[in-house]
Order: structure tokens, then sequence, then C-alpha cells
């Protein structure tokens, strides 16, 4: 029997970019109710852009968050409950006034290559007594050294455990091997290593599956993959997967695959799905939680979604350049409305 591996769930996080930011207190209160009694040790509960992602750039939330969080640290027995922070974005008083809401882990996200712009916000978190876990998003677009190099800045300032983030879905299988093992590599003698897939080349839970064999020991999942893009690594299939391969969580298969079926299922606007748009996300590396600004924009200027993510993967854009894709789809039109056969 190998080490136990943490379980982080992000449906009401990670989640709610697919649900447009509109939870409910009563999906967030019966969510971590499910989760909780199933034994899920954290449970992730932020606007899907993290603390003070309400906004008109990325999508108004329909409650507040910091009354969410607070019916989540309510309903939760046993389980931690997780706040996503991007720095620029949330600041430390967001982080101050989640905390004071129960929040007792908070996620730093930044950048794969911006580690530099978390250290304030790590130094504040350990002040408030909080657990610390550092997110570098879109891990696939640098190299494991250079990754590790990020995850050590984040460490040095305070970081508890360094997530590598396949914010796209791009990463196939050696490429989140060898991210996990050059971060365990730098870092494993004073943090942990976690992994974060999305499920947009449908590898999220086989590179979940390979991270933890190389060594990390926090891995996050959704309820019915609930999540930007094709969504995230499934819990419950996360869970009864290494449940099949002895690799310990603590979560009860029947209560999480119940969950999922019975609890969030019921609510989705429709099931995270590897259509055009997202299978485009993962093979151009777009960040996942353009789909649906993606979607918009789409639907507005009369051009294929896919053809938008694949344009801004070609770009490089990355998050916080939410209005490039509005851009994007205005070239699109623009070249429609150029060529021959528009005329
Ligand atoms: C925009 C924040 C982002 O959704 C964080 C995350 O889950 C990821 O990068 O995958
Ligand atoms: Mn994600």
């Amino acid at each position: 029997m190998s080490e136990p591996i943490r379980i982080t769930d992000s449906t009401l996080r990670d989640g709610s970019h697919a649900m447009a930011h509109r939870f409910t207190e009563e999906q967030v209160r019966s969510v971590v109710h499910a989760l909780d009694s199933a034994g899920v040790e954290v449970i992730e509960v932020s606007h899907g852009d993290g603390l003070g992602g309400s906004s008109f750039n990325y999508g108004f939330s329909l409650e507040d968050e910091i009354k969410l969080i607070g019916a989540a640290v309510d309903e939760a027995a046993q389980a931690e409950i997780a706040v996503l922070l991007l720095p620029g974005l949330g600041t430390v008083e967001d982080l101050r006034h989640a905390h004071g809401a129960g929040a007792s882990v908070a996620r730093i996200a930044t950048h794969c290559t911006e580690a530099d712009v978390s250290a304030q916000h790590f130094a504040a978190a350990r002040a408030l007594g909080m657990e610390t876990v550092g997110f570098l998003m879109l891990s696939h677009r640098v190299g494991p050294d250079e990754l590790a190099a990020q995850a050590r800045i984040m460490v040095d300032a305070g970081a508890q455990c360094v997530y590598v983030v396949d914010s796209a879905g791009a990463m196939v299988l050696g490429d989140a091997q060898a991210r996990v093992a050059a971060l365990v590599k730098e870092v494993g003698a004073e943090a942990q290593v976690g992994f974060h897939g999305h499920q947009n080349l449908s590898l999220g839970v086989a590179n979940s599956v390979l991270a933890v064999q190389n060594g990390a020991r926090q891995i996050d999942g959704a309820l019915c993959a609930l999540g930007a893009g094709a969504g995230n690594a499934p819990t419950e299939i996360v869970a009864a997967t290494f449940e099949r391969m002895g690799i310990t969580t603590g979560v009860d298969i029947q209560g999480v695959m119940a969950a999922a079926q019975d609890i969030v299922q019921p609510f989705l606007p429709r099931l995270p799905f590897a259509d055009r748009s997202a299978i485009t996300q993962g093979y151009a590396g777009v960040y996942s939680s353009f789909l649906l600004h993606a979607e918009r924009a789409a639907e507005r200027y009369g051009v294929p979604a896919h053809a938008i993510l694949q344009k801004v993967g070609e770009a490089g854009y990355v998050g916080g350049q939410e209005d490039m894709i509005i851009d994007v789809a205005l070239q699109l039109a623009a070249e429609r409305d150029a060529s021959p056969a528009a005329r």
C-alpha cells in the first residue's frame, strides 16, 4: 500500500466556470454536505477565477462568494474549505474576508512563469494561519526545469504544496509525469506536490495517476467533471481508480458516486463534454476557462467557437486576456466578410 494522497474537490470553484458563476447557496450546501459525508478532506469554494473574480471581465457571480464560503463552512463537519486567489484579481483583503468566513486553505494561483507575484499573498495566508497551496497555471507552457524553479519561488514564499496545473488539458501523459517529477525533486523535501487536470484530451484521470506515481500527494477533481473546458478529472472516477490501484484517499467511493449522480447532475446546465471547442483547447493549449467566453463571442459575431479558440492558442493568450477573445472573433468575422464567398 502506497502513501495516502489527498483529494481536493473543486466542483464549487472550477465548476463555477461551467455554471457561468451561477451557484446558489442551496447548491453549495448540498454539494458540500455530500462531499463532506463521503470523506473528501478539502472542498474549494470561490468564483471560478478566484476571490474577487466576480466582475465585468470574468462574469458576475449570482451570490456573494463570502456568503457561499460561509455556507460551505457551516455544512462541513470535517472537510477544510479552500479558496483560490489570483494575485492582481483577488487581494489580501479578500483573503482576510474568506478566512473570516472560515476558509482554512489558501490556494494562490499565478501564470506558470509569474510565481514571484504570489509572495505577499503566501505571507498573508501564513500569517492568518491558513494552509497554503501554490497553483502554477498553464504549466504545459514551460518545461519541467523552468516550472520547478517557479515552484521553488512559491515554496520559499511560504507554499506548503505546489500544484502542476494543466489548465488547458493539454498535457499528454509524459508531460504531466516529467513536470511532477521535476517539482518533487526541487521542493519535495520541504513541500508537497499536487496535480490539477482537465479533460480536454480526456487525459485528466490518467495524468493524475501518473502524477501520483511520480510523487504527487495532492490531486484535484470535480464531481461529474464539472469544471472549465471539458471539465476536471472527475472526483468520483479519480477516487475509484485510486482505490482500485491500492492508493488510499479516505474517500468513500459510493458516497462520491452518489454525490455526482444525485446531487450535481440534476442541476447541471450541460454535462462537461469534449466537444470540438474543448478538444481544440487541449490541442492548442488554451485556458479551459476561455470556453464560455469563446462560445458567447461565437454567437455574437457568427464565427465558430473552435476557430476562435484555435487562434487564441496560436496567440498564446493567458488568464486575464479574456477581452482578446472578442478581438479574435472580430478578426475572424472580418476575414469571413472579406472573403470572395461572402460577396
Ligand atoms: C482562471 C483560474 C483557473 O480556472 C484556475 C484553474 O483551475 C486552472 O488554471 O486550471
Ligand atoms: Mn482548472
